[in-house]
């Protein structure tokens, strides 16, 4: 093997457990490319693609898309990455999924957020979003300058379909059956790194200075905390 130069981590964590926040100060702090599967997805969707319409029900109703198709959307923007150090966010979310990403690398890190499912209810009514950039707001944690307005476009935000409390229920139950066993996986590769909390500017400062620790030096940026 020779030396390591590329940064390859996923991050994981139930639905609003903070995985878009993280990952933005992520890519803002450490040169690292942010992949999300649901801003891929919801980009689909947008451009009216059939594959993207096909999806757009499963997702309104709180179900996860079929691993076949998630996973080849996934690699296929993979490829041609080879050189570049990423971070995924929301995918792998079952144990085939991971298992498809593992066959065409390996993963070094997996940072694992550990946010109790009460504090994640209350999160998800308040959550408001950019679809067309993927920037998050919530009324109480991070609201936009403007009311109801993206801080950069000045575009009206809206709130997610599958952001309503009966849909959040389900999101979280399908998180336990079928993510969960992905964290077993990961952990039993010895790459999992878990990080437990309720407010996302506690937990940041501890992966913070997990990603300085992990990142060969060279990919890092002068990120602070
Ligand atoms: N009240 C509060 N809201 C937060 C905190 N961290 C993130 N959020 C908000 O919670 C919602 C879910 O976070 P997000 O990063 O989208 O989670 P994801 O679904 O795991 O990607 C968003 O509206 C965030 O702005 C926090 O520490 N406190
Ligand atoms: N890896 C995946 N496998 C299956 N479905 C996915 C995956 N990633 C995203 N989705 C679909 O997109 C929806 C939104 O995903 P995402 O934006 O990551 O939201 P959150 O983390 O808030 O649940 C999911 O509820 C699911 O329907």
């Amino acid at each position: 093997m020779g030396l390591q130069t590329v940064f390859r981590a996923v991050i994981m964590g139930a639905p609003g457990s903070g995985k878009g926040t993280v990952s933005g100060r992520i890519a803002q702090s450490f040169a690292l490319k942010h992949l999300s599967s649901g801003d891929m997805l919801r980009a689909k969707i947008e451009a009216k693609t059939d594959l993207g319409l096909l999806m757009k029900s499963c997702i309104d109703q709180g179900q996860l898309v079929p691993d076949d198709v998630i996973s080849r959307l996934i690699l296929s923007s993979l490829r041609g990455l080879e050189q570049t150090s990423w971070l995924l966010d929301g995918f792998p979310r079952t144990v085939a999924q991971a298992e498809a990403l593992d066959s065409v690398c390996d993963v070094n890190s997996v940072i694992n957020l550990d946010v109790p499912f009460q504090t994640i209810r209350e999160r998800l009514t308040s959550r408001w979003v950019h679809f067309p950039s993927g920037r998050v707001y919530n009324i109480d944690f991070n609201p936009p300058k403007k009311p109801g307005l993206d801080d950069v476009t000045g575009e009206p935000l809206v709130q997610r379909d599958d952001d309503s409390p009966e849909t959040v229920s389900r999101r979280l139950k399908d998180y336990e059956r079928q993510t969960q066993p992905v964290l077993e996986y990961y952990r039993s590769k010895g790459v999992l790194e878990t990080f437990s909390g309720t407010e996302t500017n506690k937990i940041w400062p501890h992966v913070h200075a997990f990603l300085t620790r992990k990142i060969p030096g060279n990919q890092q940026a002068m990120g602070k905390a």
